[in-house]
């Protein structure tokens, strides 16, 4: 087992990674000494892990559970809603936990669930995709998607604990591997040139999930994420350079229909569109751009997608959270391994979108 340690101020928590990892639940939870738990999980995870989760829980504490809808379609106040009536019918209360277990999807909704349930209970992260293991499980955002944009309600909320076990990655589908991969990519590009170099060597072990590899990419992704979200919990500054691909991704997904894209894909469409802006801008150089769609284009990812108009993802880009008065904010790789964040002029957008290839 590995163990990486998220410290924010005035909280401090271990990331348990490894095969078998699942059997530290009962570890954690005689430590938070709960008066209830709550499992928070979805219809196809459930149907997979829930007993198993259910009864590691039930020897420390009186344990329920609810079962979610399965999609990005269900990010949505209804399952914020579904949660918070079953803590309060079980009459969770304050010394209550909810457990997360699934991926990013139910991790950020049960999260958010804690962190307006009596104003905040303790939660922990029991992620079951890659995604949510390398990324969403780490760092305390929690939310909710809306019409108008992704997460645009939320939190800042660290769990009591992440609990990622690579066991659980034996049923996920291909294409969801894919998409944890392309957070797994970002990694690289933001923070680790010797990361994206490994992962040059290694990215067809990894899409094969060989177990060495995957417990050193998922360990290498804990700890950058890790090291960001301790220096800016807040998304003050350095936090922001992890949202690499998403002012594009964010868009493709509302612009798409939630769940028509992965994040995952959006994310990697999101961080060429970012190197190829970069590019315009004189910021980076043709090689690294070539290296990152290349990387990408490996890891089974789309580079591009089709059907977006380039003035309906400029609006949407326009709502981003990092927007100010309506400028949308890049995060821009300037090589690999370094990104800076800046305001990008609209004309710069377009003009990248449409030499992309995609419609005006
Ligand atoms: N809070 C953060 O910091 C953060 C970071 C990255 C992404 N996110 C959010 O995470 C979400 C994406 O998460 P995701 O990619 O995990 O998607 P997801 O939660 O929708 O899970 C993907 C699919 O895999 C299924 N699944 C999960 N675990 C499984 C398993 N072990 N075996 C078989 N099937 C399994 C799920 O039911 C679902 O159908 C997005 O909403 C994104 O905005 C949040
Ligand atoms: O943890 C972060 O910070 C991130 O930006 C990680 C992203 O991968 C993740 O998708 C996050 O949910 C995006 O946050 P948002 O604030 O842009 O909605
Ligand atoms: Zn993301």
């Amino acid at each position: 087992m590995k163990e990486v340690q998220v410290k924010v101020p005035g909280h401090s928590y271990t990331i348990k990674l490894g095969s078998g990892v699942i059997k530290e639940l009962p570890a954690e939870l005689k430590r938070l000494n709960p008066s209830s738990c709550l499992i928070a999980t979805n219809i196809t995870v459930g149907s997979l892990y829930l007993k198993k989760a259910t009864d590691l829980c039930n020897g420390m504490c009186r344990t329920e559970s609810v079962v979610l809808p399965d999609g990005e379609a269900y990010k949505d106040w209804g399952s914020v809603s579904a949660i918070l009536e079953k803590l309060a019918s079980m009459g969770a209360d304050r010394k209550s936990v909810v457990i997360a277990l699934g991926g990013g999807v139910v991790g950020d909704l049960a999260g958010f669930a804690a962190a307006i349930y009596m104003r905040g209970i303790r939660f922990i992260q029991v992620p079951t995709t890659l995604l949510a293991m390398v990324d969403s499980s780490v760092g305390g955002k929690t939310g909710m998607n809306m019409t108008a944009g992704k997460n645009l309600v939320g939190t800042f909320h660290q769990p009591e604990a992440v609990i990622a076990d690579s066991d659980f990655l034996r049923t996920l589908p291909e294409r969801e591997i894919g998409a944890g991969i392309a957070e797994i990519i970002k990694h690289g590009v933001l923070a680790d040139k010797t990361y994206f170099e490994e992962l040059e060597r290694d990215m067809e072990k990894l899409r094969a999930l060989d177990p060495e590899t995957v417990a050193k990419v998922v360990g290498r992704s804990c700890e950058i994420k890790a090291g960001v979200v301790s220096r800016d919990e807040k998304e003050k500054g350095e936090r922001a350079k992890l949202n690499l691909g998403h002012t594009f991704g964010h868009a493709i997904e509302k612009l798409t229909g939630y769940g028509t894209w992965l994040h995952g894909e959006a994310v990697a469409v999101g961080t060429v569109l970012a190197a190829v802006t970069a590019e315009k801008q004189g910021k980076i150089n043709c090689g690294d751009v070539k290296r990152i769609q290349d990387l990408i284009h490996r890891a089974g990812l789309p580079v591009r997608i089709a059907g977006i108009s380039a003035s309906k993802a400029i609006e949407a880009m326009k709502g981003d959270k990092k927007s100010t008065k309506g400028v949308p904010h890049f995060i821009l790789p300037v090589a690999i391994g370094t990104t800076v964040i800046e305001e990008v002029p609209e004309g710069l957008i377009k003009e990248a979108l449409l030499e992309e290839g995609y419609e005006p």
